[in-house]
């Protein structure tokens, strides 16, 4: 039986005009997003994993309705969010929200861990931030802080615990999405796990679904069920993380795996190491990854692959991905 998607993103593209270098040449554009298409059934976790300017925070931004896409369609629970007149929007933003990278700079100093808690219920309910106590307090709990902490300020806290508060501010309107981007790159690598294994109880606990945005692939084969892997605004890659892993079909994967060496199922999380930047002055045709690409041919330079199925579940975007998978897939053995 086929259910609905919570979330389904149709062919989005996010074009940003960039300023005039002279008045005699016309502006210059960068196509963040470049026709991206996805689904996330309730209760089930997509990451997307890319490097630095692939486009993963504007995906995220356009997904949270926080800007318009050029076009394309995010629907979620079946309403298109761009459709939305202003005050549905807003009510609709009960049922997604999002936990940002950096604990430090998103939370307010100046505000009490209740005031900040209780954001998002202000904005969608109008009323007075001092009545929603119990609820900052229920949710506190729920994140492993105490009621006491509410009347704290966020620099008498952790980077961990300040998280922690990001999370209990995103669930107090019981969503059923949390976008997170790059939620524990900032913590140390001993409070990842901590972080991330909460997000899995409230998963678990709430029925929850996650678009988890890291560069780190351990993060999400920890918490995704199926992961997306984005270059120059495209998904090249989508497949279960045991999949993608030991099953790779696009080099652009191999290279993100090569640049982190990780054991899977063993806890050996790492940082990422250095990532090169994705210049976004790719070609109008053939493959975006051919320049960097140890098997690109002719082919490849003139013809653009189309994401297709390489397995259940399984889409990749390269002319050379039976190669691929026909390669010696050792990289994991870290
Ligand atoms: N408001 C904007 N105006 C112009 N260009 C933008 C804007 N936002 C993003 N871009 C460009 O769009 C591309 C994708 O950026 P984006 O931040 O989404 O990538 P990312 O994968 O999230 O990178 P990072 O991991 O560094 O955040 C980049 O080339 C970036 O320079």
């Amino acid at each position: 039986m086929s259910t609905a998607p919570l979330l389904d993103v149709r062919d989005l593209e996010q074009r940003y005009t960039l300023p005039r270098e002279s008045l005699f040449r016309p502006p210059g554009q960068v196509r963040a997003l470049n026709g991206v298409s996805v689904q996330v059934q309730a209760g089930e976790s997509l990451g997307i994993v890319g490097e630095s300017g692939s486009g993963k925070s504007t995906f995220a931004r356009v997904v949270m309705a926080l800007e318009r896409p050029t076009s394309g369609q995010v629907a979620l629970l079946g309403r298109d969010l761009n459709r939305l007149p202003p005050d549905e929007l807003r009510r609709a933003r009960r049922d997604f929200q999002m936990v940002f990278q950096d604990p430090y700079g998103s939370l307010d100093p100046r505000q009490t861990i209740a005031r900040i808690v209780a954001e998002p219920l202000t904005v969608l309910e109008g009323a007075d931030r001092t009545t929603f106590r119990d609820r900052v307090a229920a949710v506190l709990r729920q994140v492993g802080l105490r009621d006491a902490d509410m009347d704290k300020y966020p620099h008498e806290f952790s980077g961990g615990q300040r998280q922690r508060i990001a999370i209990a501010r995103a669930l107090i309107t019981q969503p059923k999405l949390i976008v997170a981007d790059e939620p524990v790159s900032a913590l140390d690598v001993s409070v990842q796990g901590q972080v991330l294994n909460l997000m899995q109880d409230l998963q678990e606990q709430f029925g929850l679904s996650y678009i988890l945005i890291s560069h780190d692939l351990a993060v999400v084969d920890y918490l995704c069920d199926e992961v997306a892997v984005m270059y120059l605004g495209r998904i090249v890659e989508q497949a279960r993380p045991e999949d993608l892993f030991e099953r790779y079909a696009h080099p652009y994967t191999r290279a993100l795996l090569d640049a982190v060496p990780r054991t899977r199922a063993g806890g050996g999380r790492r940082r990422r190491g250095a990532q090169a930047i994705a210049s976004q002055s790719a070609a109008a045709t053939g493959c975006p990854y051919a320049a960097r690409c140890p098997l690109a041919d002719q082919h490849c330079r003139d013809a653009l692959p189309e994401l297709r199925r390489m397995g259940e579940g399984h889409l990749a975007a390269c002319h050379k991905a039976e190669a691929v998978m026909a390669l010696p897939q050792t990289v994991m053995e870290g």
